[in-house]
């Protein structure tokens, strides 16, 4: 493995067929567990609002919350691609999206994360052109979470499947570096997958993505509350948590993870 990882060394790997790991990290022990046991992409992401503030839901974080725990990851990181979210109402337009982007490059992030489809085009421009790589979130995107009415799998519908493709193809082509999917069904992000030049992240989004994505503290099964369908307890396999993660990348890499019960069809 590289002694940093990059965007090039990541779309380097998916070009060669091999598949990568996301875990999030909010903090420098984590992200050093996490590093340092053969994930390639740490992601500080919002869901630290429902697991680390124990909040509702992802929609009160702040940027200076996302600052705050970057920066802790940063110290601990050795040698992931730190991918860090834009939180809730934090890239309403191109200027806004600019400055809160900056904010979280500054605190040592490699790249940030934003949740929504082809009407963020204008600010991935902007953000590529200001040297900002970007991960776009699609499918169930948590932050519209009161527009959703709930956390359900998105996409199961000809049209909804059809925006959705559509949306990555035009976010790729306006320099999204990578396409994030949550809550698909399996069939649909193999397509979004098929159709599009940048590596694919999926969350409940089937075994055909380029990389899969979980929240540390659910696959570790540290986290008390109702488990999504998409999450699987490493931790329940081997003691330690050292090797959880290794069982975790060493299923990923074989395509035993995610097996047909973490998927939705
Ligand atoms: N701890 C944690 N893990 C996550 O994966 C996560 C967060 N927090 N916070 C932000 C969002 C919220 N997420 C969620 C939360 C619940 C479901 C869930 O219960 N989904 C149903 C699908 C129901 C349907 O069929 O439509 C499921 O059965 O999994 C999914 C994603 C994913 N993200
Ligand atoms: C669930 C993942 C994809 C995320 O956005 C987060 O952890 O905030
Ligand atoms: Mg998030």
């Amino acid at each position: 493995m590289p002694k940093q990882q990059t965007v090039s060394t990541i779309k380097k790997l998916v070009s060669e067929g091999e598949k990568f790991t996301v875990l999030t990290a909010y903090d420098a022990t984590f992200a050093h567990l996490v590093s340092s046991n053969g994930v390639e992409v740490i992601l500080v992401g919002d869901s630290l609002g429902m697991v680390f503030q124990g909040k509702e839901s992802t929609v009160p974080v702040t940027v200076d919350e996302m600052v705050y725990h970057t920066a802790a990851v940063m110290r601990g990181n050795q040698g992931a691609l730190v991918m860090a979210d834009l939180p809730f109402n934090s890239y309403g337009s191109v200027e806004q999206t600019l400055e809160s982007s900056g904010k979280l490059m500054r605190a040592g992030a490699h790249m940030v994360k934003l949740e929504g489809g082809a009407w963020l085009c204008d600010s991935v421009t902007a953000l590529s052109r200001a040297g900002i790589p970007t991960c776009l979130h699609l499918g169930l995107t948590p932050q519209s979470v009161n527009k959703f009415g709930g956390y359900k799998v998105q996409g199961r519908d000809d049209t909804a499947a059809q925006t959705m493709i559509c949306d990555a193809k035009a976010l790729v082509e306006a320099g999204a570096d990578f396409i994030l999917l949550e809550c698909v069904p399996a069939d649909l992000a193999k397509r979004v997958t098929e159709a599009v030049d940048a590596p694919v992240i999926g969350i409940g989004a089937g075994k055909d993505t380029d990389g899969q994505v979980l929240v540390i503290y659910d696959m570790l099964g540290l986290n008390p509350h109702k488990m999504a369908k998409f999450v699987k307890n490493y931790a329940a396999i081997d003691t330690t948590w050292q090797k959880a993660i290794q069982a975790y990348v060493q299923d990923v890499k074989e395509g035993h993870f995610p097996a047909p019960e973490h998927c939705f069809e």
